[in-house]
């Protein structure tokens, strides 16, 4: 369903993506790890071109684009079929949680103001805000926040949704909350790809976990492949390093 082939990126002399190949198919939910500054972020944005890669090619879904000679085009294309839930959520502070969600949907969805609403009302109901539709950010929790975020990308109904560190902001009692409705929304078979700290949900929700390091990936397969057989010696120094952090239980 998607596939990277040969993603580069370089910001000023600093090479960030080394060549990246990936391969998702339809239903996974695909955890990226790595220590700090490999080049996970970068590696998501290059997805959906809020940073376009100096050369290699992005495919979702049929549609085919070559990073360097990509088209404004092409780009908006692309960019219907994925949504993105940031690590600092991104709503819009002055809107009511209701409105953060139909907004997209009105604006680049064309979609009528009452379609909107119904489903921005469904997929609240999804994150379990149902009862928050009439407040603004500033009232809500972190964790809530970030389940509007979740919600907005949700209605957008997209072909896969790109987390970004999604609970890195959180306090730490709030993760929970955040990562167990990414576990549900992950049940329905909604195409994800998350870069996350969070050891213990790639282990337990993800069904393929990436590891990359210094902007390449050093190592994927199955949780049970990374986490208890790791092939590269990189892999198991970093994992043994973040032992004490899987403390998320299901
Ligand atoms: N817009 C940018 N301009 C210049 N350098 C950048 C830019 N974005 C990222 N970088 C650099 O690229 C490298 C990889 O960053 P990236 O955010 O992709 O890493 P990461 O693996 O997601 O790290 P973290 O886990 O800390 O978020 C870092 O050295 C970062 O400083």
């Amino acid at each position: 369903m998607i596939t990277l082939t040969n993603i580069h990126k370089t910001f000023g002399k600093q090479e960030v993506l080394k060549g990246i190949d990936l391969t998702v198919e339809q239903g996974d939910v695909v955890a990226i790890l790595g220590p700090s500054g490999s080049g996970k972020t970068t590696l998501l944005r290059c997805v959906n071109f809020l940073e376009r890669a100096d050369e290699g090619e992005v495919q979702i879904s049929g549609l085919t684009v070559d990073c360097k000679h990509a088209r404004k085009h092409d780009i908006v294309q692309l960019r219907r079929k994925t949504a993105m839930v940031f690590q600092h959520y991104n709503l819009f502070k002055h809107k009511t949680v209701l409105d953060n969600v139909t907004e997209g949907l009105i604006i680049a969805q064309k979609m009528s103001k009452s379609d909107a609403r119904t489903r921005a009302l469904r997929v609240l109901e999804q994150v379990g805000l149902s009862a928050k539709i009439n407040e603004y950010p500033s009232m809500l929790s972190g964790g809530q926040q970030q389940r509007v975020g979740i919600a907005r990308a949700l209605a957008l109904n997209p072909e896969v949704i790109l987390f970004d560190e999604p609970t890195s902001a959180l306090d730490p009692e709030l993760v929970g909350e955040v990562l167990s409705v990414i576990r549900s929304i992950a049940q329905e078979g909604i195409t994800m790809i998350v870069v996350t700290h969070e050891m213990g949900f790639a282990r337990e929700v993800a069904n393929r976990v990436v590891f990359m390091d210094g902007g390449s990936v050093v190592e994927e397969g199955t949780p049970e492949e990374v986490f208890v057989r790791p092939k590269q010696e990189r892999t198991r120094q970093f994992l043994s390093r973040y032992s004490s952090d899987w403390s998320y239980v299901i």
